[in-house]
């Protein structure tokens, strides 16, 4: 069943135009590939178990255990039993519907910094683009909040959160003090995920996962009257060392596999685990930071919530397919190429030739 819509909420490029009179419904049902059974699923507990025999992976190493197998196949795997609260998942999912459902401005004004009172919020809040500018401004379009003349525009929107930063403030708004309080909670949850799962993969020199450099996005895919010429993300990979991914249960996200784009279908309590190119960088290509991206949906919103980790920015990152580089030097180079190019080239800046 279709949502109501809450235009006043979105972003006013993301609202229909007055001479759209009526928005169509229609019945079109997306036809799913169900390759997604062979995505990877690995059980926390079991996480190092040896593979011995399964018919996907054929090509077993050594020291073969289920997760690095997985990145090396894949580049992601999904994590069940991961002892995550499902509850706490679910709070904040919750609370993030109310705030995204509030008027755009209001949203704009709750989380904007404020110079005069030397406030800087540990939260911002984003549209258009998942790009941000090293101090956590969105690059979303400035001045065409009527019109829209970007062809590089997202459908989306999200609260970009610092963890080193969310202990530092009490927000007086209840609604955000306890959204605040929840993100703290689960951002301690997925530390714990992210150095566990990084040990494993490893071992790596520790300065090439900062745990400080945390952040979590919580997105909202607004309904769209065009989902076929949109974009909720468009095809990327991740700058990260690791990303962890939980998504609600409406479905968008894609992965790259073998030449074919593959739904990452919703699974409940399940979370989704991404190779980032830094990691692909440090362990030689060993791993592959995988391409993926997000659609949107003429029916429903989507809600996802995003934890990504990077190395120390200083950190000179050695690799035998890399020339040296920290990841300041990386996040520039993305930088500069959306400023020129509006797409990021990544990885390939830094080959060896
Ligand atoms: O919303 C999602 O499922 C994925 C988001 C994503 O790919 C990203 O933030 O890099
Ligand atoms: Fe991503």
């Amino acid at each position: 069943m279709s949502q109501s819509y809450n235009f006043e909420s979105y972003p006013p490029l993301f609202r229909p135009s007055p001479n759209i009179s009526q928005i169509q419904e229609s019945d079109e049902t997306e036809s799913s590939l169900l390759l997604d059974s062979y995505i990877p699923v690995i059980d926390y507990f079991k996480r190092t178990a040896p593979i011995i025999t399964t018919t996907k992976y054929q090509d077993v190493s050594e020291d073969g255990n289920l997760i690095s197998e997985a990145c090396r196949d894949w580049g992601l795997f999904r994590l069940v039993n991961h002892g995550i609260p499902f509850s706490l998942l679910n709070q904040i999912e919750e609370h993030a519907k109310k705030l995204f459902s509030l008027p755009y401005e209001t949203k704009k004004a709750f989380f904007a910094s404020s110079s005069s009172s030397n406030f800087v919020s540990p939260i911002s809040y984003f549209w258009g683009s998942p790009a941000l500018s090293p101090s956590g401004a969105a690059l979303a379009p400035k001045n065409s909040e009527q019109q829209n003349n970007n062809h590089t525009l997202q459908w989306m929107e999200g609260f970009n959160v610092s963890l080193a930063q969310l202990s530092n403030i009490h927000y007086q708004d209840l609604l955000l003090e306890t959204f605040r309080c929840l993100l703290e909670e689960y951002g301690k949850e997925l530390c714990r995920l992210a150095t566990e799962i990084f040990k494993i993969l490893g071992p790596f020199e520790s300065n090439y996962m900062s745990l400080e450099t945390g952040l979590l996005r919580v997105y909202r895919y607004p309904r769209c009257l065009e989902p076929e010429r949109t974009w909720g993300i468009d095809t990327h990979t991740d700058s990260s060392v690791l990303s962890i991914i939980h998504q609600d249960d409406v479905g968008g996200l894609q992965v790259y596999k073998d030449h074919q784009w593959i739904d990452v279908n919703p699974l409940p309590n399940t979370l989704i685990v991404n190779i980032g190119d830094m990691l692909q960088a440090m362990s030689d290509d060993r791993y592959m930071s995988v391409k993926h991206r997000v659609k949107v949906n003429r029916h429903k919103e989507r809600i996802s919530i995003g934890y990504f980790v990077f190395p120390d920015e200083d950190t000179i990152i050695q690799s035998t397919k890399y020339n040296p580089f920290s990841y300041a030097d990386f996040r520039a180079q993305v930088q500069h190429d959306l400023k020129t190019l509006g797409l990021k080239t990544g990885l390939q800046k830094f080959k060896f030739s």
